[in-house]
């Protein structure tokens, strides 16, 4: 049962989210579709890259003891075609990629050469190696080519393409409901009757747990009572790892989730010392995890971002999640805060002195207008101040 006396800090949340925390099992998914996923084993170069030495110049190869006179040309090859040895005292035409003739230690650039009457002038001096790739340059057989637990961007996907990898091991992705509280919500494209807004949370976590490597495999508009919060958490509990929910988690009439939680598994802490997010829930039902996160739109991303995102990155085995990168940077605004943590949202631009942080004007927590320009969290600390050209501390929100 959490402690709902005091307000917890976010390291607290963060060590109740990382307790238990394991990867979900592995599974081999095409190539194509392996961007952003967590690789589930240590990979070993199947061959040498690149295969063979190549050219890297559009120009001529030969032996680098020949250079400093006119060599006739003894053949041609593009890349992608087989070389024949290289004969004694000539040079070989030869396009960037191409295979390196047996026999040839040295490619000249084109530009650099000669072409006359019978052959090519290589001016004297050339050394051996020159603008020649050899083979194994990138990896040997055997090294070790990617580590577990690596998140796989663009250039890895093409560098194991070249590998000839076609599947990857990864972990699984996380499975995650998103239900929303709050019987003022409509869908944009429905009316809006008075009182009423639009769900803008859930089109913002829609969006964003995707790209903390999540598979949004339910969403659920909850009506505000603990009944059927109960029932949507039970249902969702059997076919998720994650349910994440906003609203509904302060200290309202309505505010039925920690109380639905409460009848089905544990809560396992509640409310944050921090600024936004503070009724921030965390807990589980068997082995599902929970997070609640608090219905102002700025206190979900800002949630999401600082709980969520470890989280998933747990649940995918991948450590780099656990935390967000940091800056220092000089603020551009002036801040007094109360008893919270504030975590601001700011815009960093860099100039010639380094970081400068841009806080939107309006930081309320139901202002989402303050997110949408927004790179980073500046962290400022309860009961201090900040002046403009004062170093903070930013993180950064990079998914
Ligand atoms: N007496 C107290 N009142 C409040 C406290 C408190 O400590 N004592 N905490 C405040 C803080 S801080 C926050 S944050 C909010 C969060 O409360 P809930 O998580 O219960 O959220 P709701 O009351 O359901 O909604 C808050 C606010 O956000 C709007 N909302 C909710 N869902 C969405 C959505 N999907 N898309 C857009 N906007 C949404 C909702 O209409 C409310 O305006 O509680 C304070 N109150
Ligand atoms: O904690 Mo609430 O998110 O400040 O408004």
């Amino acid at each position: 049962m959490a402690d709902s006396g005091r307000l917890h800090t976010p390291q607290e949340a963060l060590e109740s989210l990382s307790s238990g925390l394991a990867p979900l099992p592995p599974e081999w998914v095409a190539l194509e579709a392996a961007g952003d996923r967590v690789l589930a084993q240590t990979l070993h170069a199947q061959h040498d890259t690149p295969p063979f030495d190549n050219s890297s110049m559009d120009g001529y190869a030969l032996r680098a003891s020949d250079s400093g006179r006119v060599l006739p040309v003894s053949q041609r090859i593009m890349a992608g075609q087989r070389a024949a040895p290289l004969e004694e005292g000539t040079c070989a035409r030869l396009f960037t990629g191409a295979p390196l003739p047996e026999g040839a230690d040295s490619v000249i650039m084109q530009e650099e050469v000669d072409v006359r009457d019978g052959g090519v002038f290589i001016p004297a001096g050339l050394e051996p190696g020159n603008s020649v790739r050899l083979k194994g340059r990138e990896i040997r057989t055997g090294e070790t080519l990617m580590s577990h637990g690596l998140r796989l961007n663009s250039a890895a996907l093409g560098f194991l393409a070249g590998q000839g990898f076609d599947r990857i091991p990864v972990y699984r992705k996380p499975r995650v409901a998103l239900l929303f509280t709050g019987d003022e919500l409509k869908l944009p494209g429905e009316p809006l009757a008075p009182g009423q807004i639009y769900n803008g949370n859930r089109f913002m976590l829609m969006d964003l747990l995707p790209r903390f490597g999540a598979e949004i495999a339910l969403v659920e508009q909850v009506p505000d009572t603990l009944e059927a919060m109960t029932q949507a958490l039970e249902r969702a509990s059997h076919h998720v790892d994650v349910i994440v929910t906003t609203g509904g988690v302060s200290v309202g009439d309505a505010d039925y989730v920690r109380r639905a939680l409460e009848s089905l598994g544990e809560l396992d802490l509640w409310r944050l010392s921090i600024r936004p997010g503070k009724p921030l829930a965390l807990g589980h039902i068997n082995q599902c995890r929970f997070v609640g996160l608090a219905g102002n739109p700025v206190s979900s991303f800002v949630g999401a971002w600082l709980f969520l995102r470890p989280l998933l990155g747990g649940l995918q085995g991948c450590d780099d999640m656990k935390a967000l990168p940091e800056v220092i940077a000089r603020a551009d605004f002036t801040t007094r805060t109360a008893g919270r943590d504030h975590y601001m949202r700011v815009t960093l631009t860099w100039d010639s002195d380094g970081y400068r942080a841009h806080a939107f004007e309006d930081q309320d927590s139901s202002i989402l207008r303050s997110c949408v320009s927004a790179n980073a969290l500046a962290v400022v600390g309860a009961h201090s101040q900040v002046s403009p050209g004062e170093r903070i501390r930013c993180l950064l929100l990079a998914s």
